[in-house]
Formats: structure tokens, C-alpha cells, sequence
């Protein structure tokens, strides 16, 4: 083949082969700049919707007393127990007895923040529902950790 003609087609290639691979590095860049704000879009919404429900909720716990953290300290007996959830306040002492995790584990939390301790036990949908019928107040905001109003 005669060299000026191998150098033409070596040429094309080569700017070819350089013009599509910034096509497909524009377009990755497109697509990656794409999903980044899809994703932020998608966090802010659900950031939306996790305080729509805090409102909700916190309208709905409106008329409970508030209990602060030394207040619920004071009650961390077998006979007088009283632990915190998510920032609500629960007088569980009808339920050390019968509590099918035992007496020990919710004597270790009593008169204390549960909420960890209950979240990694991973109880039931059931025992998440039960919790309802302890529910006796709520933290002072300035002590909340979960249910924040909106500022
Ligand atoms: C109002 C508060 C609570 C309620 C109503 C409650 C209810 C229950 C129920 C119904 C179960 C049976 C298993 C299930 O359905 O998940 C259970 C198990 C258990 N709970 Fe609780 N619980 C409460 C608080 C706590 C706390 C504060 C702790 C502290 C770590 C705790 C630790 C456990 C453990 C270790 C088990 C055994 C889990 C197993 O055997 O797999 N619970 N609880």
C-alpha cells in the first residue's frame, strides 16, 4: 500500500476513534450529572416527607405531658419503670413482668433513652404496634432527638 494513503486511513481512524470516545465520555458525564440530581432530587423528597410525617405526628402527641430525661431517670424501678422511644415517653412498668424478652433486658433500660436498644432487638411489627398502649408523654423539644418541629 503506498504510505501516504496507510497514513490517511490511520488518521481517520485514530480522529474517529478520539471523537467517539468523547461522545461517550460527554455522555457518561451527561448521565452520571443526570442521576446525581435525581438522587438529591429523591433525598430532598424524602427528607420532605420524613418531616410531614414528624409534623403529623407531633400534632397527634400535642396534647401528652412533657417529661424530661432527669423526670423519666426518677422511675427506673421493677414496680415504678418508665423508658423513652423514638422521644416519647412510656410508663412500662404493667409489662416488666410479662415482657417475652425477659425482665433483665428492660430493667437495663429503665429510667433511660430505650430507643437503641429497642430498635437492634428488631422486635415485631406486633411489638412496635403494643408499645402504643404505654404511651404516657413526650420529651421537651429541646430533648428530642427524632420528632423536631420544623424551624
Ligand atoms: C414498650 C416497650 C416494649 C414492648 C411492647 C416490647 C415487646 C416485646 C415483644 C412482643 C417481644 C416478643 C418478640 C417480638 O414480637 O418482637 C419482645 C421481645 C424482646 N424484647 Fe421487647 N418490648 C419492649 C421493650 C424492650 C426493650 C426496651 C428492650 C431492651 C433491649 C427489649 C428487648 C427485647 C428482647 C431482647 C426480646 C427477645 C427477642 C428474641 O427473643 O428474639 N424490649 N419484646
Amino acid at each position: 500500500m503506498d504510505t501516504s494513503l496507510a497514513e490517511t486511513i490511520d488518521m481517520s481512524s485514530l480522529k474517529s476513534a478520539l471523537t467517539t470516545g468523547s461522545l461517550s465520555q460527554q455522555m457518561l458525564s451527561l448521565a452520571s450529572s443526570t442521576f446525581r440530581l435525581a438522587a438529591t432530587a429523591l433525598t430532598r423528597l424524602q427528607q420532605q416527607q420524613q418531616q410531614e410525617q414528624w409534623q403529623t405526628e407531633l400534632a397527634s402527641l400535642a396534647h401528652l405531658p412533657e417529661y424530661s430525661l432527669q423526670q423519666v431517670s426518677w422511675h427506673d424501678r421493677p414496680d415504678d419503670c418508665w423508658i423513652v422511644l423514638n422521644d416519647k415517653v412510656y410508663n412500662v412498668t404493667k409489662l416488666v413482668d410479662g415482657h417475652p424478652g425477659g425482665m433483665e433486658v428492660m430493667m437495663e433500660q429503665a429510667g433511660r433513652d430505650a430507643t437503641l436498644a429497642f430498635r437492634s432487638v428488631g422486635h415485631s411489627i406486633d411489638a412496635i404496634e403494643q408499645v402504643d398502649e404505654f404511651l404516657v408523654g413526650i420529651l421537651p423539644e429541646k430533648e428530642r432527638m427524632y420528632l423536631r418541629s420544623r424551624k
